[in-house]
């Protein structure tokens, strides 16, 4: 097993260039939208509550490495959560037999976390180990972003799409016989909420200018407020007025990620019901020869760690280099930790049998 003698500090950034746009447009919401009026879960990304939301931010946020001290928890931890390297031979016969659908979140687990969130490109090694994984599985990218935005890192129009956290769900034109309307689209349930975000983030965008380092990002039927290159004691100001803003918006929900705080309509719909959606789009549900895998580095991926989990299909692989709290099985390090898995699943061989 490899020895992590000290827990690198999870939100250490890493330098990237900029990339430029790319546009879908948006037709009418599909059966998505009645699924989505149900009754929220709030186990994991739930709202923030009163009082809690800069004690979250930091909590969400930590800046140093932990001391060495603390491999006894490490150690603990992965005995738990395995590397997905180290149990490859585990996941491999886990999944022998099965069709593997192949789910990636993208910041954190295909990029490396950077300060500019325009900047978070994928590597063209990355890109070469996602093109081959797509050719032997069916493959979603599944982010908080808009999912104009990451396709335009991906750049791979073979692939399933599920942006806004999974409330914008795109099929490739070629190489799926999905039923999705002419631009790909197959699922869209927060659709009643674009002008609303839109306004949001209109007024948020005017209230973060008098905070340094505040910005706000619009990734269509969510946002995400940034907080990474401002200084902490402008969180809890910060923190008050995003929530200033909400308290007249009582169909939106704020919740947290990794220095962002994202806010997006109050519908039972997350990440984990985009899995849910694309496994039944893809005629998988209920089966049981079907091995979903899920890898993310983020809350927000433990609602669909939580799916698999529930229903005892496939495995969920967290992205992390410190001990979390997570409804995910193996564990994979980093970004280049994920291609590494991505490329040793191809040469496998492993196919349904
Ligand atoms: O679901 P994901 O694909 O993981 O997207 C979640 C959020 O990721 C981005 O923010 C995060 O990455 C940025 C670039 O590395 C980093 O600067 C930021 O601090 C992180 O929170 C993205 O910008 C957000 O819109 C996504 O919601």
């Amino acid at each position: 097993m490899t020895k992590h003698s000290a827990f690198a500090a999870e939100d250490a950034v890493a330098p990237a260039p900029a990339q430029a746009g790319r546009h879908f447009s948006s037709l009418p919401p599909r059966d998505c939208r009645k699924a989505a009026l149900g009754r929220m879960d709030l186990a994991t990304s739930g709202p923030l509550r009163a009082g809690s939301l800069v004690d979250s931010m930091r909590a969400s946020s930590p800046r140093h490495a932990k001391p060495a001290a603390a491999d006894a928890e490490y150690l603990d931890w992965i005995e738990k959560h395995p590397s997905a390297l180290e149990g490859f031979e585990s996941v491999l016969a886990a999944a022998q037999g099965k069709q593997i659908v192949m789910f990636l979140d993208y910041d954190g687990t295909l990029s490396p976390i950077v300060q500019d969130p325009e900047s978070a490109v994928m590597t063209e090694d990355m890109r070469d180990a996602v093109r081959s994984v797509a050719q032997h599985f069916p493959t979603a990218i599944v982010s908080g972003r808009g999912r104009d935005k990451v396709f335009n890192f991906v750049k791979l129009e073979e692939l399933y799409y599920a942006g806004s956290h999974g409330m914008d769900i795109w099929a490739p034109k070629t190489g799926s016989n999905l039923k999705a309307n002419g631009d790909g689209i197959l699922c869209q349930p927060a659709i009643d909420f674009l002008p609303v975000i839109e306004e949001v983030f209109q007024t948020l965008t005017e209230k973060m200018e008098s905070i340094p380092g505040a910005m706000v990002e619009n990734n269509k039927f969510c946002l995400s407020v940034h907080f990474r290159c401002v200084a902490e004691e402008e969180w809890d100001g910060l923190g008050e007025q995003v929530r200033a803003v909400l308290e007249g918006y009582p169909d939106l929900r704020l919740t947290k990620g990794r220095k962002v705080l994202e806010i997006r309509p109050s519908i039972k719909w997350d990440k984990g019901n985009a899995l849910e959606f694309l496994l039944e789009a893809l005629g998988f549900a209920g089966r049981g020869d079907i091995f979903p895998i899920y890898i993310g580095d983020d809350r927000t991926d433990e609602d669909a760690f939580k799916v698999l989990r529930k229903t005892g299909q496939g495995i969920g692989i967290l992205v992390t280099k410190s001990p979390k709290e997570t409804g995910g099985s193996y564990s994979l390090r980093e970004p280049d930790e994920v291609k590494e898995f991505l490329r040793k699943l191809v040469k496998s061989g492993v196919t349904k049998g």
